[in-house]
């Protein structure tokens, strides 16, 4: 047994682990890094990276298909579901050198490709490797949550850790759970020709606003998506190729393959937290407001933590530890300014509280500025006029922001920025976007909250009819 003295130890190589384990390296600390299966986690080889590069294979064939509103004759697009698979491994492949062992080898992270377990409060077993270290960050992520539905364990399923291996076009996919997977793997299967039917026992997108999920929930029916809300499935029966769904209502679902996307579960199994005195709750670690776990050496990030499960998340918290475990600084993480997006097209994206929480926690003193996407010059070339942008305001200061539609993932982008310096809507108004740009819709969304009190405000007409009456 090898034994290896470090300043940190990072248990996971995923989103949350690698940022620590980079930016630990760079600034002078020991660091070991301990990964049991893929370099990169589950962004780069079962959920982000691969999910979007299916996107945007279905996206190149809906556009093939929906062209000649632009004067351009439609096509019937001839989808090679193998040639599909090529350019997703080979979108994971272009991204791999960057999450690789060699790399962060490179960087003087010593790499362990071993699974890790405590064995003392402050040491961890990985091979034939005992590692005892200052600080721990434990960073290993969750995996499909697969519920004892009855009969689901007999029949063939897929799920992120699979779905990506296909070759073959599923006839016709049946997916389990209406969140974030369910609804981006439904139009991406629906727009690369398999016909595609969600069962969502509650609502799907039930995350986000309702009025902003219906929007996307309409566009993906109109594309020929089945959406089944409140079919909570009690009941999986059938084989391969012909697979049956029944709901607790008693409606049945019929398909030839099964996507299960309902929800994840924290990886704690294995890791023997008894012995180093580290709590957990139903929804992944137990961690304080510093990401600190019930051992005080012990810090915890990423989907594991149990909060927003997202790369991004994972980014920020990794930061956050790294102050507090470098610099001795004491360190926060906030969650108020942590954007998520659903890259559905038309996309969803939101940050800080949506219209019905900001209600419920401010009341009568919010404030809602909306825009529509057909006010929007660069949304009607482009023929991409539905959704909206709205803004939750308390006294001038942006609380949440939803906004559906094209590009909405990359608009929400300023309004972290707005949330994460408590920023006015004024200094949004003071920003000038090139035109046209979807960009502008940020800007018009804090116009359509000033326009209101400059245009019908008989104060302001006063004043200026004064100035003009007085000025040569
Ligand atoms: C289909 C899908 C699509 C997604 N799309 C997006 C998206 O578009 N945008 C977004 O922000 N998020 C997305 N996510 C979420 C995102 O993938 C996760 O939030 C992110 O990967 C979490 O990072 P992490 O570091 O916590 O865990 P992971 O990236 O999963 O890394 C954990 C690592 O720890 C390793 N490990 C586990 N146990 C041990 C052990 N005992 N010893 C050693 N190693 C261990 C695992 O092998 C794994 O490599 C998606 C997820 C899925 C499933
Ligand atoms: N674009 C992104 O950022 C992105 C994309 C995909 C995944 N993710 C991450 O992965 C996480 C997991 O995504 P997900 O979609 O698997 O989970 P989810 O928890 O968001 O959605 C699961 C859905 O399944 C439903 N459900 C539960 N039990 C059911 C049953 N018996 N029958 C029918 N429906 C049932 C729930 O009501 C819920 O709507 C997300 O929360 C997100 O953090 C992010």
């Amino acid at each position: 047994m090898e034994r290896i003295e470090t300043d940190i130890l990072v248990i996971g190589a995923g989103s949350g682990g690698l940022s620590v384990a980079a930016g630990a390296v760079q600034m002078g600390a020991r660091v070991v890094l301990l990964e049991s299966g893929r370099m990169g986690g589950d962004c780069l080889n079962y959920g982000c990276v691969p999910s979007k590069a299916l996107l945007a294979s279905a996206k190149a064939a809906h556009q093939q298909a929906h062209a000649a509103a632009f004067g351009v004759a439609d096509q019937a697009p001839q989808v090679d579901p193998g040639a599909v698979n090529d350019h997703v491994r080979d979108v994971i492949a272009g991204i791999e050198p960057h999450d690789s062992q060699e790399r962060f080898e490179e960087l003087g992270v010593r790499v362990i490709r071993e699974h890790g377990l405590f064995v003392s409060a402050s040491e961890v077993e990985a091979g034939g490797h005992v590692i005892a270290a200052r600080r721990i960050v434990l960073a290993t992520g969750s995996s499909p949550l697969v519920p004892p539905i009855p009969g689901l364990d007999g029949v063939p399923f897929e799920t992120n850790e699979t779905l990506f291996d296909r070759r073959e076009r599923p006839e016709h996919l049946l997916i389990l759970g209406g969140g974030p997977i369910g609804m981006e793997m439904a139009q991406a299967h629906a727009r690369l020709g398999s016909k595609v039917t969600v069962i969502e026992g509650a609502r799907a997108l039930g995350k986000d606003d309702p009025e902003a999920a219906a929007l996307v929930l309409d566009h993906l029916r109109a594309e020929g998506v089945e959406i089944a809300e409140g079919a909570m499935a009690a009941a999986v029966r059938g084989k391969a190729g012909a697979i049956e769904i029944e709901a607790e209502d008693g409606r049945t679902f019929r398909g030839t393959h099964l996507l299960v996307a309902l929800g994840r579960t924290p990886n704690t199994e294995g890791l023997n937290l008894e012995a180093a005195g580290i709590e957990t709750t139903k929804a992944g670690i137990k961690v304080d407001a510093g990401l600190r776990t019930t051992n005080r050496r012990v810090y915890s990030i990423g989907d594991i933590a149990g909060g927003m499960q997202f790369t991004h998340a994972a980014g920020y918290q990794a930061g956050v530890v790294i102050r507090s475990i470098l610099f001795g600084l004491p360190s926060k993480a906030r969650t108020a300014h942590i954007p998520w997006a659903t890259y559905t097209d038309p996309e969803l994206a939101q940050v800080g509280l949506t219209e019905a929480q900001a209600r419920d926690t401010h009341g009568d003193r919010l404030e809602v500025a909306r825009f529509d996407y057909d006010g929007n010059d660069r949304a009607r070339a482009e023929r991409r006029m539905a959704g909206f942008a709205k803004v939750m305001m308390v006294r001038g200061r942006p609380v949440g922001v939803t906004i559906v539609g094209h590009q909405a993932g990359e608009l929400i982008g300023l309004w972290s920025l707005v949330l994460a310096n408590n920023l006015k809507m004024s200094q949004v108004a003071a920003m000038v976007a090139p035109y046209p740009t979807m960009g502008e819709l940020n800007k018009r969304v804090a116009g359509a909250y000033f326009s209101p009190r400059l245009f019908e405000s008989p104060m302001v007409k006063r004043v200026v009819g004064f100035v003009q009456r007085w000025i040569p």
